[in-house]
C-alpha cells in the first residue's frame, strides 16, 4: 500500500533496517525461540474485561515523539511499569521503535520483567522477523498498522501473531482501512485519532468510526488521551479500552493520573485488586478449572515431604493443561539449581518459589535466566522480613507465618499486617499467603494491600485436592467476582 509523509519517511528507514537484521538471523530457530516463549497475560482476554464502569487502560512507555521530540528522556521503564501496575492499568504498551520513539527491545523486556501484566509491543511492524522479535522479548500483543501492509499480508500477519500466542492490535485511522483490518481477520481495533502521515491529532476519529464495529470487535481509542473527559467521550460512542502514552508518560504522580482517568471509584478497586494464586494442586482437571474460575497462579509443589508433593511426569500434565497465559509456580524448598532447572524447563514453569533457606546468591542465578523467582520471607524463622534487600534479585517475596509442621501450607493465619510495615523497595511484589480462606482473605487484602495472594488449605477439602465452591468463593472475596 502507497503511503505518505511520516509514515513512508518512517517505513523507508523501518524497511532497511529489518533487511539488515533480517540477513543475520536464521528464521527457523528465531520462530522455535518465540514459540517456546511464555509470557504471562493474555491481551484479549485483559482488554475482553472492560466495562463502562471499568475501563481500560493500555498505559505506554514512550520517551519521545516524532511530532513532540523528547517527552521524558530519563524515564526508566523497569520503574513506570511498576508504577502502571500499581495505579491499575489493565496493560501495557512499550515502544520499541529508536529513531522517532528513542525505544527498544531491552525497554520491552525490562517492563516484562516488572509486571504480570500483558505487553504489547508498538512499532513499525511488517515483517515474520519482527513479530517473532517481539514474542521473543516477552509481549503478548503487537501492533499492525493497516496501512503499512496490503490486505494480504495483513491477514497473514494477523494469523501467524495469534500462532505464536500473540493477539494483534490492528490499527486504522479511516472507515476505509476500518473495513480492510476487519476483513483481514482483526478482533482488537485500535482507532488512532492520529493520522500518521500528516501527525494530525482528532479525538472525534475514534468517536466517529467506533458506531461502525460490530460486537465481536473490540475498539481501542489511542493518541491524544489526556484527561478523564476524553474517556468519558469515548464512553458515549462505545468504547471502553484506551490507550494513553503521552499525557501518561509526562504525568508526576502516575498512580493518581490513572486513578483520575479510571475514575476515582475505579481506581479504588483497580489498585487493590490483587492476582490470585491457588497452590498444592495435584490434579489437571481441578487445575484447570482453578483457572477457569479466575486463578492467575496456580502453585505446583516439589517438597517430597509434603503431601502435594508432585513428580515431574504429574506436574508436566497439569502445565500442559493449562492455557499458556497461567503463571505456573514451581515450590521448592532448599533444592539446589540442577533440582529446580530440571523442573523450570521439563514443566516449562513460569516463576518458582524458594520457601526455605535458599541463598541470595541462588536467587540471583535462577532469575538470571529469565525466571521469576518468588523468594519466601517468614514472620517467625529465618529469612526474616528485614532480609527483603538481600534478595534484590527476586521477582516478589511470599510472605508466610514459618510455624507449623511444613515449611508452608499450613493452615496457619498470622499478623497478616506485619507484612504491611516491610520495609521494601519499588521493585518489590508482595505475595501475602498463610491462614487464608474464603472468609478472612478481603480484610487481609484491605489490612496489607500486596499483588498476590496466596491460599492452599483454605480452599482444600483433602490435601492436594481442591474444593472448587471454596475456590470460587475466595477469587470472589479477592476480585469481587469470580468467572463461572
Ligand atoms: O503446600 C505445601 O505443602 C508446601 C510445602 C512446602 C513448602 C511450601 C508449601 N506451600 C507453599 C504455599 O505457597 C502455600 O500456598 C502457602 O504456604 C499458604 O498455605 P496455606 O496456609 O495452607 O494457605
Amino acid at each position: 500500500m502507497a503511503v505518505t509523509g511520516f509514515l513512508k519517511q518512517v517505513k523507508d528507514l523501518k524497511q532497511q533496517e529489518v533487511a539488515h537484521l533480517t540477513a543475520k538471523v536464521d528464521m527457523g530457530s528465531l520462530r522455535a525461540l518465540a514459540e517456546s516463549a511464555t509470557p504471562a497475560g493474555n491481551f484479549l482476554t485483559a482488554l475482553g474485561q472492560s466495562t463502562p464502569a471499568k475501563v481500560g487502560i493500555i498505559a505506554e512507555i514512550k520517551k519521545a515523539s516524532p511530532s513532540k521530540g523528547p517527552i521524558r528522556p530519563d524515564l526508566d521503564p523497569f520503574e513506570h511499569a511498576r508504577r502502571y501496575t500499581r495505579g491499575g492499568a489493565r496493560a501495557i504498551s512499550v515502544l520499541t521503535e529508536s529513531n522517532f520513539f528513542k525505544g527498544s527491545l531491552a525497554d520491552l523486556e525490562a517492563v516484562r520483567r516488572a509486571t504480570h501484566l500483558p505487553i504489547l509491543r508498538k512499532d513499525f511492524i511488517f515483517s515474520e522477523f519482527q513479530i517473532y522479535e517481539a514474542r521473543v522479548a516477552g509481549a503478548n500483543a503487537v501492533l499492525l498498522i493497516t496501512p503499512l501492509m496490503d490486505p494480504g499480508e495483513l491477514a497473514a500477519y494477523i494469523a501467524l501473531a495469534r500462532e505464536i500466542g500473540m493477539e494483534p492490535l490492528v490499527e486504522i485511522n479511516s472507515e476505509r482501512q476500518f473495513e480492510t483490518a476487519a476483513k483481514a481477520g482483526a478482533t482488537l481495533i485500535g482507532i488512532n485519532n492520529r493520522n500518521l502521515e500528516t501527525l494530525e491529532t482528532d479525538l472525534k476519529v475514534a468517536q466517529r468510526l467506533a458506531p461502525f464495529f460490530s460486537q465481536d470487535l473490540i475498539p481501542v481509542a489511542a493518541s491524544g488521551i489526556s484527561a478523564r473527559s476524553d474517556i468519558e467521550a469515548g464512553i458515549g460512542s462505545g468504547i471502553v479500552n484506551f490507550l494513553v502514552g503521552e499525557s501518561i508518560v509526562r504525568a508526576q504522580d502516575t498512580e493518581a493520573f490513572i486513578g483520575e482517568l479510571l475514575g476515582e471509584t475505579d481506581r479504588d478497586t483497580a489498585a487493590q485488586t490483587p492476582l490470585v494464586k491457588i497452590c498444592g494442586l495435584t490434579d489437571p482437571d481441578e487445575a484447570v478449572q482453578c483457572q477457569g474460575l479466575g486463578a492467575d497462579a496456580i502453585g505446583l509443589v516439589f517438597y517430597e515431604k509434603s503431601p502435594r508433593h508432585l513428580s515431574i511426569e504429574q506436574a508436566q500434565k497439569i502445565t500442559r493443561a493449562l492455557p499458556r497465559e497461567t503463571i505456573t509456580v514451581g515450590v521448592f524448598v532448599n533444592a539446589d539449581h540442577g533440582y529446580i532447572m530440571e523442573r523450570v524447563t521439563a514443566c516449562n514453569l513460569r516463576a518458582v518459589q524458594l520457601h526455605g533457606q535458599e541463598s541470595p546468591e541462588l536467587v540471583k542465578a535462577l532469575a538470571r535466566s529469565g525466571i521469576w523467582v518468588i523468594k519466601t520471607l517468614f514472620a517467625q524463622q529465618q529469612p526474616g522480613f528485614d532480609m527483603a534487600r538481600a534478595y534484590e534479585d527476586a521477582w516478589g517475596f511470599l510472605v508466610e507465618d514459618g510455624r507449623g509442621t511444613l515449611p508452608g501450607g499450613n493452615a496457619r493465619p498470622w499478623e497478616w499486617n506485619r507484612a504491611a510495615r516491610m520495609e521494601t523497595t519499588a521493585r518489590t511484589r508482595l505475595i501475602l499467603a498463610g491462614g487464608l480462606d474464603p472468609d478472612n482473605v478481603q480484610q487481609a487484602v484491605n489490612d496489607v494491600g500486596p499483588d498476590m495472594v496466596d491460599v492452599s488449605s483454605g480452599v482444600e477439602r483433602a490435601y492436594g485436592k481442591k474444593d472448587l465452591k471454596l475456590v470460587k468463593k475466595f477469587i470472589q472475596a479477592v476480585k469481587g467476582t469470580a468467572k463461572v
